[in-house]
């Protein structure tokens, strides 16, 4: 079925490590009725700012107009007669519109698909269906399973509808998709716990290891034979955008650099927490960077004394597990860096000849969505 991590790993010529696929888009984070945010986003550009940070060398596609606003690490399609993916991100109308949904999303402008001929031709160890918007087509997904080793899948690029008229985000089962025939040669579908229950993750399983983020508690990894829950790392919760998206990035590099599923998901679980305490795009501190990549180099040496196989994905926690997690969250811990860029406001501005060439987010108010998950939310512990 699924070609696995180990296979991933053996050198092949002309190969590059890791291909993102999604759209970059606009967003506009809304509360109040007033714009509290706008920020690069989608998925690509948080998953590669992970990826990125931790050195570890991707290609990206992704299409967008002439109107794109941010300048990135990957230089983007520009389609001229298109504009760029714009969602709008409500903060307020899920608690009451929505039950326990921490946001509403309105895709307020699409951008392209991105075609089988808009993938390289070169082989790629891992490859990441990340759309927003709509983008990845089937016969994107086939194509990128003929180029890759292994495929990362986010749900929301599969399931995701979107109301004619006001561009409202709705999701569809994932049975009743042109997605759904191909999981069997998948190697990971990620969904969070609100997509979760648009799948019947018993059966999903059978055929690629499931992961479902679960905000502030962390994930749950399931595979055929077995499941696990990853603990989370503590944060202070500003705003909730590109958590999942940062998540299946410290996932993805860790399983790039050779970790076991259960430490790639601490990665994963570790930037996930890095992200929500940030709002837009996070900037993550350079030595917390180094020091997070030393944890799993130390890792990694920590492997040659155990037993593995190496033609699987590895599912078991590894003996140091534990003892990972605390290291990672003892990263956590570092001081910034004094040079850290500090949210946009009013009174730091810089002056038009001082401002920093690479914007990721402007910011003009905290946004208070913390008590969004105080309701609770569906359980994914057992069959949604
Ligand atoms: N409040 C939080 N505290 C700590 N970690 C969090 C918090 N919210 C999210 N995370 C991390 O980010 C991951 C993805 O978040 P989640 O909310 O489940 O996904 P999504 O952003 O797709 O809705 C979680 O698995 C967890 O590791
Ligand atoms: O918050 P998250 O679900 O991980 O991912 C988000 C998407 O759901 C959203 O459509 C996009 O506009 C954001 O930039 C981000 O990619």
């Amino acid at each position: 079925m699924v070609t696995t991590a180990a296979a991933a790993h053996k050198p092949q010529q002309q190969q590059t490590r890791v291909l993102i696929v999604g759209n970059y888009c606009h967003d506009v984070l809304i509360q109040d009725d007033t714009v509290k945010a706008e920020s690069l986003g989608g998925a690509a550009s948080f998953i590669s700012n992970v990826v990125n940070g931790m050195s570890i060398p991707c290609n990206l596609v992704s299409k967008v107009g002439e109107d794109f606003k941010y300048p990135v690490d990957y230089t983007p399609i520009v389609i001229p007669t298109s504009k760029t993916t714009v969602f709008h991100a409500y903060f307020d109308l899920g608690i009451h519109g929505n039950g326990h949904q921490d946001r509403v999303l309105k895709r307020v402008c699409a951008c392209d698909p991105i075609r089988p001929s808009d993938l390289p031709d070169v082989r790629s160890n891992f490859g990441m269906a990340v759309g927003v918007g709509g983008e990845i087509l089937p016969e994107t997904l086939e194509r990128m399973i003929e180029i890759c080793n292994s495929v990362f899948v986010d749900i929301q690029a599969l399931i995701r509808v979107f109301d004619s008229v006001d561009g409202t985000v709705k999701l569809v089962k994932l049975e009743e998709t042109g997605f759904y025939s191909m999981l069997p040669r998948i190697g990971v579908l990620k969904a969070s716990s609100e997509e979760a229950v648009f799948m019947d993750v018993e059966e999903v399983r059978k055929w690629c290891c499931v992961v479902v983020t679960t905000g502030k508690d962390g994930c749950k990894v399931y595979w055929k034979d077995g499941e696990l829950r990853i603990s989370p790392f503590s944060a202070n919760q500003e705003d909730p955008t590109g958590a999942g998206d940062s998540f299946l990035g410290g996932f993805v590099a860790g399983l790039v650099q050779g970790l076991a599923v259960p430490d790639a998901a601490l990665l994963g679980n570790l930037f996930g927490s890095l992200t929500v305490e940030q709002i837009g795009l996070p900037k993550f501190d350079s030595r917390l960077l180094q020091r997070v990549k030393d944890e799993v180099q130390t890792r990694k040496m920590q492997y040659l004394h155990c037993e593995r196989s190496d033609n699987e994905l590895e599912f078991l926690k590894p003996a140091g597990h534990e003892q990972f997690q605390a290291s990672l969250g003892s990263a956590k811990l570092i001081p910034p860096c004094s040079s850290q860029a500090r949210p946009w406001t009013p009174s730091n501005s810089p002056k038009e000849t001082e401002k920093t060439p690479i914007p990721h987010y402007t910011v003009q108010a905290k946004l208070l969505v913390n008590s969004v998950y105080e309701e609770p939310i569906q359980t994914v512990e057992g069959k949604p």
